[in-house]
C-alpha cells in the first residue's frame, strides 16, 4: 500500500497551549493551531524565533500536552492518554532529533546506533542488519567505525538521524536539525531524510528557519505568533 493510502499519521484540531508565568497569569503561546502529518511525506514548520514550532513540536511528539484542542495519532486522541502510555508511544513510534547531535562520545557511530537498539528492545538478532541499514541510509556505511569527534557536524547530524530512526518509528520529529550546519551540510540533511522516505513509510516533521530549504519539503506550515497562517 502506497504511504498516501494510509490516510493522516496525526492530526492537530484547534490546539491551544498557554504557560502560567508570574502570579495567575498566561502567556499563550499557540492559539488555534490546525494541521495534519502524513506518512510518507516530509512536513517543514516554518517561522520566526518565538512563534511557538518548538512548543508545536512538543505536543506532536507527546512530550507535552495541549491547554485546550485535540492532538489524535492514527485515530486515537494522545492528548488524553496518561503518562505511561504516552512514553510508550514515544519509545515505540516517534524519533527525536535535536539541533545539538546528542551521542555519546565514546561509542562509534555504529555502536551509537545500536545502543538505541539495545534501549528500544529490538531482538537481538536485528541488532547488525537494522544498524548497517540506518547508517547506510544515512550515507554513513563508510564512516560507521569512526567516533563522533572524528565525524564533521553534519555526520555526526547524520549519525543521530540514524540512531532516531532505528527502531522504526512512524513520525520522526527534528527540532532545528540544521541549525548548527553549512548550507551544504544542511542539503545533505535533507537528502538523508528523503532517502529515509523513500526506503520506509515514516512522516518526518522538522522545523526551520532556513529558507533555501522549504523547497524540499511536501508540505510547510508557516507560523507566526502562535497561528498557521498562509505561506
Ligand atoms: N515553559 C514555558 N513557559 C513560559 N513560556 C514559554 C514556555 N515555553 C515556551 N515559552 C514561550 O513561548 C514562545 C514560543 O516558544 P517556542 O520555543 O515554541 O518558539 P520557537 O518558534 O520554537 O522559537 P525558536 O526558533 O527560537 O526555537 C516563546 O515566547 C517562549 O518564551
Amino acid at each position: 500500500m502506497a504511504a498516501e493510502d494510509l490516510g493522516p499519521l496525526l492530526e492537530v484540531r484547534h490546539v491551544h497551549k498557554s504557560f502560567p508565568v508570574s502570579g495567575s497569569a498566561r502567556v499563550d503561546v499557540l492559539k488555534g493551531i490546525e494541521l495534519t502529518i502524513e506518512p510518507g511525506k516530509l512536513t517543514m514548520l516554518r517561522g520566526r524565533s518565538g512563534s511557538g514550532k518548538t512548543t508545536l513540536l512538543n505536543l506532536l511528539g507527546g512530550l507535552d500536552r495541549p491547554t485546550e484542542g485535540e492532538i489524535v495519532f492514527r485515530g486515537s486522541r494522545i492528548d488524553e492518554w496518561s503518562d505511561k502510555r504516552l512514553t510508550v508511544l514515544r519509545r515505540k513510534e516517534i524519533g527525536f532529533v535535536f539541533q545539538s547531535f546528542a551521542l555519546l562520545p565514546l561509542l562509534t557511530a555504529w555502536e551509537n546506533v545500536e545502543l538505541s537498539l539495545r534501549m528500544a528492545g529490538t531482538p537481538r538478532a536485528q541488532w547488525k542488519e537494522r544498524t548497517d541499514r540506518c547508517l547506510e541510509l544515512v550515507g554513513l556505511a563508510k564512516r560507521a567505525h569512526h567516533r563522533p569527534f572524528e565525524l564533521s557536524g553534519g555526520e555526526q547530524q547524520r549519525v543521530a538521524i540514524a540512531k532516531a530512526i532505528a527502531h522504526r518509528p512512524a513520525l520522526l520529529l527534528a527540532d532545528e536539525p540544521t541549525a548548527e550546519l553549512d548550507t551544504q551540510m544542511a542539503a545533505r540533511i535533507i537528502g538523508a531524510f528523503r532517502d529515509i522516505i523513500g526506503a520506509e513509510q515514516i512522516a518526518i516533521c522538522m522545523t526551520t528557519h532556513d529558507s533555501t530549504l522549504w523547497e524540499a519539503a511536501d508540505v510547510v506550515y508557516q507560523m507566526a505568533d502562535g497561528r498557521i497562517v498562509p505561506a
